[in-house]
């Protein structure tokens, strides 16, 4: 029979779930104290009902206990209207889902934890892991492992698509961004309007605008006609605004008019338009760093930033690489067989820099000098085998030579081009390498460690308050991630 779990203070709700899975033939317990969920954690449930504001205690660490313990149980977060954010850290945490108190539409409660409260399709197709998820992966070619630390992301992802809330997605160079903003798209019911996405990075600060907003035919020179924006296009679709951190400070002014006022005007155009467009942003930018040395605006990072959509590295979704690896190949009919063991070997000891980008790249390349012989190590990069080959891994096999002396080289270039380097620039660009690399020290153990708080902070010698003190310090953008 399946066992659910409600972790909730408050008596109403834990009698409120008892009658109603009791109508649906589950069996419940309830806990509502700490001492009641140890005792509850002992025993064995398919389902966990966790309120994410338990008394004294933060019910994501409840969560985790939960997730660390039970591993295949589902974990629903049970949260209030006004803290989503709070649930999706629940999320993070390990939470399938959250439900939102007060439960006034019980069909729609029913659909979604009736999903988990079926049991396990013996015929079920073990490609077709997570149905939900699956034909929009497939559809946007986008892939994604059961192990994966993107998957909670997704899940997120799919969770929100629907809603307004804004969403900002971080993440390296290359890390899939854009597939993320694309996957939220497709998840959501703007999905037949269409998706439509711009680097404000790369081009100029007039040429932007007039991408953005449009222009009227004779507004300025080579205007000679009128042209739509992408904002106006992209109306009851989703606009992505890519390398937002870098787009001209003027314009980050109109930006924030456009999204407070709800309308806008084209280049040279006097009636205002409106557009029911979805805006979702991205950058690799350590944006709030930015924001706090005055480069970008304060007020619109705190409009695009509901909820932030953090996308691990590859060098961190180890299984991911194979799979792309196996895809990638597949799609060229290249036969799985023929590529050495030894080059599986390499794709997973490299950190990556370029992420999924850099890796379809090398696998390009090794495809071309292979011809039609099996793929071997020689036939990858030299920059990747040079890497490997002259790294020190730890027992993981993960690569820190290579991943620091990748960073150091990074930061040490965008000091290098700035214009005047100053000592005192010098000074700063020592100190964001030092707190860079404390980063990712905490950040490797996080994900070496599973997402397990306690452990990682036995391993550095602190206590938790201290672990998220120094997150916030390194990096206040990504704490939210770990
Ligand atoms: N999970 C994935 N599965 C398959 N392909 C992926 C995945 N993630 C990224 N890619 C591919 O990698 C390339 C880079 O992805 P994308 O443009 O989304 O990255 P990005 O983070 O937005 O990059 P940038 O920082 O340069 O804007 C694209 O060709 C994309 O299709």
């Amino acid at each position: 029979m399946t066992h659910v779990l409600v972790v909730d203070d408050d008596p109403g709700i834990t009698r409120f779930f008892q009658r109603f899975f009791a109508q649906r033939g589950v069996a419940t317990s309830s806990a509502h104290t700490v001492e009641e969920f140890n005792l509850q954690l002992e025993k064995e449930f398919h389902l966990a009902l966790v309120d994410i504001r338990f008394g004294p205690v933060d019910g994501v660490q409840l969560i985790n206990q939960i997730t660390r313990k039970h591993p295949h149980c589902a974990v629903i977060a049970i949260t209030g209207y006004a803290s989503v954010k709070t649930a999706v850290q629940a999320m993070k945490a390990g939470a399938r889902d959250f439900i939102e108190k007060p439960f006034t539409d019980i069909d729609q409660l029913q659909r979604q934890l009736g999903v988990y409260l079926k049991q396990p399709d013996p015929n079920r197709d073990e490609d077709d892991p997570w149905p939900d998820l699956c034909p929009i992966l497939r559809k946007i070619g986008m892939i994604c492992s059961a192990n994966s630390p993107l998957l909670p992301i997704l899940r997120i992802a799919m969770r929100i698509a629907d809603s307004d809330i804004p969403i900002l997605i971080l993440g390296e160079t290359g890390v899939g961004k854009e597939q993320v903003a694309r996957f939220v798209h497709e998840a959501s019911s703007r999905q037949n309007n269409p998706f439509l996405a711009i680097n404000c990075a790369a081009i100029s600060d007039t040429l932007l605008e007039s991408e953005l907003f449009g222009h009227e035919k004779g507004s300025f020179t080579g205007a000679t006609e009128t042209r739509q924006g992408l904002l106006e296009l992209a109306n009851k679709g989703t606009l992505l605004l890519d390398e937002v951190a870098d787009m001209p400070v003027r314009l980050q002014t109109v930006l924030l008019r456009v999204l407070e006022q709800k309308e806008f005007l084209r280049v040279g155009g006097r009636s205002p338009i409106r557009s029911d467009a979805r805006i979702l942003s991205a950058t690799n930018r350590l944006v709030d760093q930015l924001a706090a040395e005055g480069t970008f605006r304060e007020d619109l990072l705190y409009r695009l930033d509901g909820i932030r959509l953090e996308i691990p590295p590859l060098r961190y979704r180890k299984d991911d690489i194979l799979l792309m690896m196996r895809d990638f190949l597949k799609r060229q009919d290249f036969p799985e067989d023929h590529v050495s063991p030894d080059v599986e070997r390499y794709l997973t000891a490299y950190a990556w820099p370029g992420n999924v980008r850099e890796l379809n790249q090398a696998l390009r390349h090794a495809m071309a000098l292979a011809g039609n012989g099996p793929i071997t190590p020689e036939h990858l990069p030299a920059r990747i085998r040079h890497a490997v080959e002259g790294c020190r891994q730890d027992r993981d096999g993960f690569s820190w030579d290579q991943d620091l002396d990748q960073l150091t080289k990074r930061i040490l270039q965008d000091w290098l081009q700035k214009k005047d380097c100053t000592l005192e620039e010098l000074e700063q660009t020592l100190k964001q390498l030092n707190r860079e690399v404390l980063f990712r020290v905490v950040e490797h153990l996080w994900f070496k460690y599973q997402k397990d708080k306690s452990k990682v902070c036995k391993v550095l010698g602190i206590n938790e308050r201290k672990f998220r003190y120094i997150l916030y310090e390194l990096r206040p953008d990504r704490g939210d991630s770990l």
